[in-house]
């Protein structure tokens, strides 16, 4: 290959929001093979409040998260799962504990450098959307691109689209929020945690607001994207319907871990492969996203 053949396939890697690509322009090593330990935690505890009032949420948790693995993290209710959540995924400071994200103490980081390490490496779910009221579904995934990657805005519409097209929901990528179901919402957001291929996808209750058909369809997103393109996925959720699509499950009881998720749940790939679609999905093309999206080589 000569050399102006490789500096327009890198060029093009990166113009499409390739992994490589972007690995490739900040100088990255090479991803880690599915089902390595891409993230881990050691000894975090987090407390709230003090005297009477405080509350250990989170005491001594140690654990492994693996590349292009479904974790969900379950437990009752005030047992310290979205705290850890945003422990984990550099949201918030732990009280004492260690977060090693691709080989990095993620608290040690300078505050400016953890920013850059979440805007490029982490995308976040949540149950109520956080989508924008103002920005259309098109322009909730081109902010992110513009803002957190500097792409240019010719750029940065051509992967939302090719996003968008991929969850099913080009003929509403001009509407804004308010005109569109809870499913289709958080498809959106779905999307925009994907747009800018992140190595970590953190998701909060991503189905609680969701009916379960739109429930399954949002997990087998996540999957996909665990599968096809890498990335390491940590679900909080109390829905004991969701461990079917899980590679692993870790349960917190009162601020600890009951269980580290060591042990893989049964071959869930499998399962989640031959989870039927709701049926109102099946009249419509089988939704099989693809990472990078295919795109147009001219520009
Ligand atoms: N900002 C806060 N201020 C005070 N206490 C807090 C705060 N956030 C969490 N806590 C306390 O920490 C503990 C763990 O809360 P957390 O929200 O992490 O649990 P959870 O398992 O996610 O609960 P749920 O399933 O109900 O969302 C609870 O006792 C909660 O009251």
């Amino acid at each position: 290959m000569s050399w102006s053949t490789w500096w327009k396939w890198k060029w093009w890697q990166r113009s499409a929001g390739s992994v490589e690509g972007a690995r490739w322009s900040l100088g990255e090593p090479p991803p880690l093979p599915r089902g390595a330990i891409c993230l881990t935690a050691r000894h975090l505890t987090r407390t709230f409040g003090n005297g009477q009032t405080r509350a250990v949420a989170l005491d001594r948790v140690s654990l492994d998260l693996r590349q292009g693995e479904v974790h969900l993290l379950m437990g009752p209710s005030g047992s310290g799962k979205s705290t850890l959540l945003a422990v984990l995924s550099g949201l918030l400071r732990p009280d004492r504990g260690q977060v090693f994200a691709l080989g990095r103490d993620i608290w040690r980081l300078p505050e400016e450098e953890l920013e850059r390490f979440r805007l490029r490496h982490c995308s976040y779910i949540f149950q109520g959307y956080n989508l924008f009221p103002a920005l259309t579904a098109r322009e909730q995934l081109e902010i992110v691109l513009k803002w957190g990657e500097g792409c240019s805005p010719r750029e940065a519409r051509k992967r939302a689209e090719a996003v968008l097209g991929q969850l099913g929901l080009t003929h509403r990528a001009h509407l804004r929020p308010a005109e569109l179901s809870g499913g289709e919402k958080q498809r959106v957001a779905i999307g925009r945690a994907l747009v800018k291929n992140p190595t970590f996808i953190f998701a909060d209750e991503p189905t609680a607001a969701l009916d379960w058909d739109n429930g399954q369809l949002a997990m087998q997103l996540l999957c996909q994207c665990a599968r096809q393109r890498g990335a390491m996925v940590l679900v909080v959720t109390h829905d004991p319907r969701l461990i079917p699509f899980a590679d692993r499950v870790l349960e917190l009881a009162d601020g600890r871990l009951r269980n580290d998720g060591t042990a893989p749940t049964r071959s869930s790939s499998s399962v989640y492969e031959h989870t039927p679609l709701p049926l109102h999905y099946k009249k419509g093309p089988r939704l099989h996203l693809q990472f990078p999206p295919k795109l147009p080589l001219s520009s």
